[in-house]
């Protein structure tokens, strides 16, 4: 019986918000404006780059401009990996669901390369049934569909799947698909996102979070 982990990338996979932070100042202080602490940035993250920079320019009294976003993007690119890393923890955790049957795969609001870029570079590529972003189809976290066709990109889940994730994005995208969705408390949306959604406290937890997940749902 294979079941299918979706997971979500920033926030509950990897720790990615110092290098978020520091390609946002890099853009901020170009523009000569002051940069943000890590706790402004992570309460930024989640709807995707181009609401991420909208956010970072609103909070400076400045409008959007799509030049903005294309600096931000080609040296978030460059320089995704510099300082981000997986959760402690989280690689044991990934080999222990797939020791216990799980297929793995990730939907992220994230833009694809950067997505890939990542996960490549912590060797984790391979090991993704599909990775989802949030420029590979049409539409994208909280929309049901971005989960939907992850799930169809991996291959489908006839035994079940469950998302994982950081963000009331998740939890909604879960619910719409009609899915279980687990909320990780190490990530970087409160826990009041969770919205009634179990709680896991830390990666090792996971693989007996995602089986009572998986088993409630369907009892
Ligand atoms: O890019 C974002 O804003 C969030 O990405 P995530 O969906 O992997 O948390
Ligand atoms: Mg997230």
């Amino acid at each position: 019986m294979t079941r299918l982990a979706v997971f979500d990338l920033d926030g509950t996979l990897v720790d990615s918000a110092p290098d978020i932070r520091a390609a946002l100042d890099r853009l901020m202080a170009a523009r000569g404006l002051p940069g943000f602490t890590l706790a402004e940035v992570t309460a930024m993250i989640g709807d995707g780059v181009r609401v991420l920079v909208t956010r970072a320019l609103a909070a400076r009294g400045q409008p959007f401009e799509q030049a903005a976003l294309d600096r931000f993007m080609s040296d978030y690119e460059a320089n995704a990996a510099v300082q981000t890393r997986l959760f402690p923890g989280m690689a044991e955790a990934l080999e222990a669901l797939r020791a216990d049957g799980w297929r793995l795969a990730v939907c992220t609001n994230k833009p694809g390369a950067a997505a890939r870029d990542l996960l490549g570079g912590l060797g984790l590529l391979d090991r993704m049934a599909a990775v989802g972003a949030g420029d590979s189809f049409a539409v994208r976290k909280p929309d049901p569909g971005h989960l939907q066709a992850t799930i169809a990109a991996a291959g489908g889940a006839p035994h079940g799947a469950v998302m994982v994730g950081d963000h009331r994005n998740d939890v909604l995208a879960a619910r719409g698909a009609g899915l279980p969705c687990v909320f990780v408390g190490w990530g970087y949306g409160p826990l009041a996102m969770a919205d009634g959604a179990p709680v896991v406290a830390r990666p090792e937890a996971l693989p007996a979070e995602l089986g009572a997940a998986l088993d409630g749902f369907r009892a």
